[in-house]
């Protein structure tokens, strides 16, 4: 395993990053495309590996030659169908979907850390809709097996929205293909709920409609329009460049493809950012990130809708010292890591504790210090990586275990450090 020695001579940062793909809109978009007979494209497939994994297994799956020009690889191995996703958790929750209203058997398995994240909702959910699927291993967690002969019962479902949205967006992608549609009645809380308007969003470039009233969201049976989606770049990859910013002493950088009107919900990263004196401006190809010397000035962040950007925005307040306090994180328990933990024990390297009161978190910077190194261990999380490399501006010499870890969802992250003046060393781990 290769680790990565990160280190930044001075705090100035200024230079053109081109991010990838949006990792969620990919993936929507994959599985629009492959539901889609053909008729919708995909443009820009970004090359997050999750993305560049569902789309070589939606290819196998499809059996399309056109699919099979556009996108890597299969993954499924033909003889008993089993199809393993890693680590990637929504491409883990959509494929349990698209394969629950399919004709073939499919085992769906993936990482060890896959093994732990919940999927009994979303199972329970296909169930009642008609679909036929069992537990290989631990009741309520993958692996699964999908056995096919989809028979619709119902069309009217209640799902719980405050575990994770990926269930609900797995149940909307495929809903205009049920034969009577579907009636998702959303229980409680919906967490995360930018990415079910993404979905939404996206579905309609498709030419699927929707009826959202109160917490119920309908999709009658319908056919795809002929179209493309662009996907557009990474607003939660360009989070990390809003962090560097914000820990620089002098930044000037431009993201390209970055519009505001995304429709990631992580594009709140603008706003987040402007509390600690980076001003946005979109200019005609992308964003212009400027730093100016304002004072910090907001104390409480709710990330609810926003949980992935929720690892970047804690580690420049501890950076800063900024003892801000956060809410909305209870997700992040059962992400690619408990994310929780992983930011507590890294964080705890130069001093600073995350303490939880009544799922409110608290930074305390009072024991901080900056270490002449720091070795970060990242948990299989490629957000525990890109999270703490801004670090670099602060701290002489960083070692992050596992550099490739960030391929999940922006591979090139490295090198576009490298390439704007980051001392990029790997090291065997
Ligand atoms: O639908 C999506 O593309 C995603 C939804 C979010 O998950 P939850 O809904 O589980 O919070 C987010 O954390 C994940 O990275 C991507
Ligand atoms: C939570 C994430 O991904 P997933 O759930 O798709 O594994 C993420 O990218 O931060």
């Amino acid at each position: 395993m290769q680790n990565v020695i990160l280190k930044k001579s001075n705090k100035q940062i200024s230079g053109t990053v081109n991010l990838t793909g949006s990792k969620s809109e990919c993936n929507r978009a994959l599985v629009i495309e492959a539901l889609s007979n053909g008729k919708v494209k995909v443009e820009n497939v970004s090359d997050a590996a999750d993305a560049v994994l569902l789309a070589g297994i939606l290819r196998s799956a499809v059996g399309s030659d056109q699919l099979a020009a556009v996108h890597g690889p299969s993954t499924i191995d033909h003889g008993p169908q089993t199809v393993d996703i890693g680590p990637a958790g929504t491409a883990m929750r959509f494929l349990t979907a698209y394969f629950a209203i399919q004709d073939n058997e499919v085992i769906l398995t993936g990482s060890q850390r896959m093994k732990e994240r919940p999927i009994g909702i979303l199972v329970d959910a296909l169930r009642e809709l008609g679909a036929h699927i069992d537990y290989e291993e631990k009741e309520r967690y993958p692996p699964i097996k999908l056995k096919g002969s989809f028979g619709q019962q119902t069309s009217k479902i209640s799902i719980k929205g405050n575990i994770s949205s990926q269930y609900i967006t797995a149940l909307l992608l495929i809903a205009a293909r049920l034969p009577f549609g579907l009636e998702l009645h959303i229980e409680g809380e919906l967490t995360s709920r930018p990415y079910v308007e993404m979905t939404l969003a996206m579905l309609e470039t498709a030419g699927i409609q929707h009826q959202w009233l109160d917490n119920v969201i309908s999709i009658t049976n319908q056919e795809f329009t002929t179209t493309s989606i662009h996907v557009e770049p990474d607003w939660s990859a360009a989070s990390y460049w809003y962090a560097i910013a914000a820990l620089a002493d002098q930044a000037d950088l431009f993201l390209t493809g970055l519009t505001p009107y995304s429709l990631q919900g992580d594009s709140v990263i603008t706003e987040i950012m402007a509390n600690f004196g980076i001003t946005s401006q979109f200019k005609d190809g992308g964003v212009q990130l400027i730093r100016e010397n304002k004072p910090f000035s907001h104390k409480i962040f709710d990330l609810k809708e926003c949980p992935d950007l929720a690892q970047t925005i804690i580690v420049v307040c501890a950076a800063l010292g900024h003892e801000a306090a956060f809410t909305g994180l209870e997700t992040l328990k059962i992400k690619e890591t408990d994310r929780i933990l992983a930011l507590q024990t890294e964080l705890a390297k130069m001093g600073v504790k995350l303490i939880e009161n009544n799922e409110v978190y608290q930074l305390d910077c009072s024991g901080k210090f900056i270490p002449d190194r720091m070795f970060i261990n990242t948990y299989h999380d490629h957000r525990m990586a890109m999270a703490f490399a801004p670090l670099a501006l602060i701290i002489p010499q960083l070692e992050f275990e596992n550099g490739p870890v960030v391929d999940k969802s922006y591979p090139a992250f490295w090198t576009d450090l490298a390439k704007l003046g980051f001392e990029v060393q790997e090291v065997e781990g």
